[in-house]
């Protein structure tokens, strides 16, 4: 199973656009991003600076979370947040287009926390209109839904990867998109206490992507309680063949931090 390196958590010792070649130099060919812009209307000579830091670093792109807000003031995404439709669809279009400059095919679209005064139904309804709309927009990619910790992010409502998965049935249902799937995010299933090698087995098939990092800390793996041996076992006898990003915190230098890969 390939693994790809997450830019917005690893090698944040460095600039943004110097980080593909970091990776690169640490032997990866693959990186995923955070949404890389403050802005869900990223200017062009912006956007052509990301992929032209891509394409020198010679990696590929092969996850991008769509536009999620302010995550610094503890937003985590605006897919769910009826006045933000605008600021979803410009995200899901820029990213479309980022798709269509690097081949990336998997995008992550953060659900939202819920809002103060607004009808949870109304939040679910909204979100499902507009991951139908993403898919509409990113035709044969991936669009996946994230399981957050309710520890980390209290307000944010899907906390299950069972959760996740009706929000991707609902999609189904109601579009006939099929691609919108489960991003298996280990940490925080295993921080919100999910039991993640039952998903893997009851959602095989169904996992868009996941993420790796150990839990508590989201350090690397051999920092906490995960069984990297385990979850890459299960993962490879539910038949899942896509990346694993290596989102986490590294403690001590990034370029460091992938001793434990020698023995996983
Ligand atoms: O906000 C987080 O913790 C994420 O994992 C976003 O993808």
């Amino acid at each position: 199973m390939p693994y790809d390196v997450n830019l917005s958590l690893l090698f944040t010792e460095l600039p943004l656009l110097e980080r593909p070649l970091a990776a690169a130099d640490a032997g990866f060919d693959a990186v995923e991003f955070w949404w890389p812009f403050g802005t869900p209307r990223p200017d062009p000579r912006d956007v052509d600076l990301f992929v032209g830091a891509l394409s020198f670093a010679g990696v590929r792109l092969v996850a991008l979370n769509i536009y999620a807000g302010d995550l610094a003031a503890g937003e985590r995404g605006v897919l769910s947040h009826p006045d933000r439709a605008g600021d979803f669809r410009a995200g899901a279009e820029a990213a479309a287009a980022i798709g269509r400059a690097t081949g990336c095919r998997v995008f992550n679209a953060l659900y939202g926390n819920r809002l103060p005064g607004v009808d949870p139904a109304v939040q679910d309804v909204t979100a499902v209109r507009n991951l139908a709309e993403a898919a509409r927009l990113m035709p044969g990619a991936t669009v996946v839904v994230e399981p957050l910790n309710a520890l980390e992010n209290p307000d944010y409502p899907i906390r299950t990867a069972a959760r996740a998965i009706a929000v991707c049935d609902r999609v189904r249902e109601v579009s006939g998109h099929t691609g919108v799937k489960l991003l298996l995010d280990v940490y925080h299933l295993l921080t919100g206490g999910d039991d993640v090698p039952a998903a893997i087995d009851a959602y095989a098939g169904r996992i868009g992507h996941v993420q790796l990092a150990d839990a508590p800390g989201r350090h690397q793996p051999g920092t906490g309680r995960l069984d990297v041996d385990d979850l890459l076992r299960r993962l490879d006898r539910a038949g899942y063949r896509g990346h694993i990003g290596l989102e986490y915190r590294p403690l001590g230098p990034s370029a460091e931090s992938f001793g434990w890969m020698r023995g996983a």
